[in-house]
């Protein structure tokens, strides 16, 4: 495996994100248009502490601030559909960057290629157990219902049906345990714990944009001083024939490899402003934590357990090695 001129983000960095709930969660109870926000709805900020009802608690549909509202344009047209601007930048990375694109060690370019999209097919296989589907409802959904929470209104609508249900019993069950199908049918989502998938999302998706984006950009930038162009060109020499050719190095003003790189970290910037966003307006304390260690949990197995863990390392890779 080749060396990349510069380290991988140390484990350190992934404190942006509780530092970021923490800030917008102070935020939340020290200011006041957020206390108005929470007083308006009958929420206190120390009821926030408590696991209850969700971002539903303390957000009505014109609330003061424009992030505050479930329909803003940023929450609809990029966290709702997140995943698929993830894949879009993930995309981007394995067309325009230099590490993945370069003819001139096909091998070498395969394997990283095949390490690439099974990092992204495991980042992916957890968003959608997490958030989409685990056999039936999702796992959210799932840890919401264990954890005592319904689908209130829908629950004794059911109740009331009896016999004359026209839905299947699974399509009830379906109904009274996802998320989406109660709001859909005009219930209430409440009472368990409602881990975050905004919180849960976001940070796993602008974790695996970033430490991709870092990987395949620490092989094609090139060195700053001549003792680090010394250094680099020796450890690549001397540590793998595979490495990257002058083409690859020399590629940083390719201007279709910048657009690219705009696109992936245009993605990180706004996904985690609108994380900042969730922790000021949405959800309980826990629940924004539960989704942040679930996120986290997965980064550590893609990007951190590979660097103490070869056999794990063989299988998975680490960006742009
Ligand atoms: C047993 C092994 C099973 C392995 C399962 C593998 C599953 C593979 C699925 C393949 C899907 C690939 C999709 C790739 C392309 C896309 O991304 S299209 C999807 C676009 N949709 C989204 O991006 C939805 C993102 N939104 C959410 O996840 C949620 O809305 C939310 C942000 C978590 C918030 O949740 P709410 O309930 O809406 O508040
Ligand atoms: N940053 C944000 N901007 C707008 N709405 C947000 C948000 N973060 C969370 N929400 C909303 O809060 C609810 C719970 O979010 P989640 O559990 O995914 O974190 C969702 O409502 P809806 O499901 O009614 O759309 C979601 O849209």
């Amino acid at each position: 495996m080749t060396s990349p001129t510069r380290k991988p983000p140390a484990p350190v960095v992934l404190l942006v994100y509780p530092i970021t709930l923490l800030v917008g969660s102070l935020f939340s109870i020290i200011s006041p248009t957020a206390r108005a926000s929470r007083a308006s709805s009958g929420t206190s900020p120390s009821g926030a502490l408590a696991p209850s009802l969700a971002a539903d608690l303390h957000i009505s549909e014109s609330p003061v601030n424009y992030f505050a509202r479930k329909n803003n344009i940023f929450n609809v047209y990029f966290v709702k559909i997140g995943w698929l601007w993830t894949t879009l930048a993930f995309a981007s990375l394995l067309i325009c960057q230099p590490a993945y694109r370069s003819s001139s060690q096909q091998q070498t370019r395969s394997r990283r290629i095949l390490q690439a999209v099974l990092r992204y097919a495991f980042a992916t296989s957890v968003w959608y157990l997490m958030t989409q589907w685990f056999f039936g409802p999702a796992i959210i959904d799932r840890g919401f219902v264990v954890t005592g929470g319904k689908c209130e209104q829908v629950m004794d609508k059911v109740e009331n049906l009896g016999p004359q249900a026209s839905e299947s019993p699974s399509a009830q069950l379906e109904t009274l345990f996802s998320a989406a199908a109660c709001k859909a049918a005009g219930g209430a989502w409440a009472g368990g714990h409602d881990i975050s998938g905004h919180v849960f999302m976001l940070v796993l998706a602008t974790a695996f944009l970033s430490f991709e984006a870092i990987g395949v950009g620490a092989f094609a930038a090139p060195s700053t001083t001549p003792q680090d162009k010394g250094e680099a060109s020796r450890t690549r020499k001397s540590s793998d024939p595979a490495s990257l050719s002058v083409d690859e190095q020399s590629d940083s003003s390719d201007p279709l490899r910048r657009l690219c790189l705009r696109l992936v970290w245009g993605v990180v910037g706004l996904g985690w402003w609108m994380l900042f966003m969730t922790a000021i307006w949405f959800h309980t304390w826990l629940e924004k934590w539960s989704g942040l260690a679930v996120a986290l949990g997965t980064v550590y197995v893609l990007y951190i357990l590979p660097r103490t863990l070869a056999p794990w390392r063989d299988v998975i890779g680490v960006p742009g090695v």
